[in-house]
């Protein structure tokens, strides 16, 4: 007999499936070159659950994302100190035309991450458009950029003397090495614009080593990819460091699991990207985490059966997605 309070059995392939939905959402904006996200979301025993690790990742690193999808679902999880999380607006890699219309879908956000060093795009345009931003925020805003690895140090080092006038709470991933970070924040150190890690924490290896090195002021940390709740939480205390919760474009549900993380962090000294379920045109419940007043709220998502119908995924990419949880369980 199993008591309600305890764990439900962990599930085997043919319930993981049984329970599965693959969908294939709309962007409202292009993001990280994709105008689709797909994912898979799960009716599991305890709360709905979410599988999204990008297409292009391998089944070794998918199998983190797996792991915190079965964890949620299927397991209690750690307290919340929170009801609720301030978010910050996420601005993609946009014209500065078009910061206005992304900002308006992140009514009452004080923050705003902007994504810059896309590689079609010049330093000048990252310029344009973190003024805009600025502009639009005015004083009190806070604005922290993302550069997803995207600039060599000297790169870095120049875009960030150009970009600190307009006065930065952070640079996340300026570079995409552990080294280049290290190296950087020694050159930088006397503009006081602090780094913040992201890909060094969720695709190393080890991703405790990006602290260790003191090669980050900030680390960035993803339920999924760091294998659920219980274990972002585990790495983030171990790290010693401030954090910022963020999602990896999740669908709502995803978003749920990440709000779970950042409600158990002991100190939340920053906003949290899990604002972005304003970049999806559709999502899998009727319900959607989106921001209000600059913050989401600590709950469980609802799955809207016909959401998960409308936005199915083709019978190709649903095969996939199911073959690729079928290979990524016995990794676990
Ligand atoms: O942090 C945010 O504001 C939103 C999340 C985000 O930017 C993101 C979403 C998907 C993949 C990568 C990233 C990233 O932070 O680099
Ligand atoms: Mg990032």
């Amino acid at each position: 007999m199993t008591s309600p309070t305890e764990p439900a059995t962990k599930p085997d392939l043919d319930e993981l499936l049984e329970r599965a939905a693959v969908v294939s959402l709309p962007l409202t904006t292009r993001f990280r070159g994709i105008t689709v996200r797909e994912a898979v979301v799960f009716d599991a025993p305890l709360r709905a659950t979410e599988f999204s690790p990008f297409v292009e990742y391998g089944d070794e690193e998918a199998a983190a994302w797996l792991r915190a999808a079965i964890d949620f679902g299927w397991s209690d999880q750690p307290e919340s100190r929170r009801h609720s999380i301030r978010v910050n607006a996420t601005v993609p890699a946009v014209p500065a035309a078009d910061v206005v219309g992304v900002l308006a879908r992140f009514p009452g956000c004080r923050t705003a991450k902007v994504k810059v060093a896309e590689p079609s795009q010049t330093r000048a345009d990252d310029v344009e458009r973190v003024a805009e931003v600025r502009r639009l925020l005015g004083p009190a805003g806070r604005i922290r950029v993302d550069a997803n690895g995207g600039w060599n140090v000297d790169e870095a080092e120049h875009a960030i003397r150009e970009l600190a006038p307009f006065d930065l709470e952070y640079v996340e991933q300026p570079c995409a090495s552990v080294e280049e970070l290290v190296e950087l924040r020694r050159r930088i150190h006397w503009m006081d614009v602090p780094i913040a890690a992201d890909e060094s924490v969720r695709k190393a290896e080890d991703p405790l080593a990006v602290a260790r090195a003191g090669a980050a002021d900030v680390l960035v940390v993803k339920a999924q990819p760091l294998g659920g709740v219980a274990r972002a939480l585990g790495i983030l205390e171990a790290s010693g460091l401030p954090v910022v919760v963020s999602s990896a474009l999740d669908t709502s549900v995803g978003l749920s699991m990440g709000a779970r993380l950042a409600a158990a962090v002991p100190e939340l000294e920053f906003d949290c990207g899990l604002g972005t379920a304003a970049l999806l045109a559709a999502d899998v419940t009727d319900d959607p985490l989106l921001p209000v007043d600059g913050e989401i709220p600590v709950r469980d998502v609802t799955l809207s059966p016909e959401m998960l119908e409308r936005y199915a995924a083709s019978p190709e990419r649903t095969a996939w997605w199911r073959e690729r949880i079928t290979r990524t369980l016995p990794l676990l």
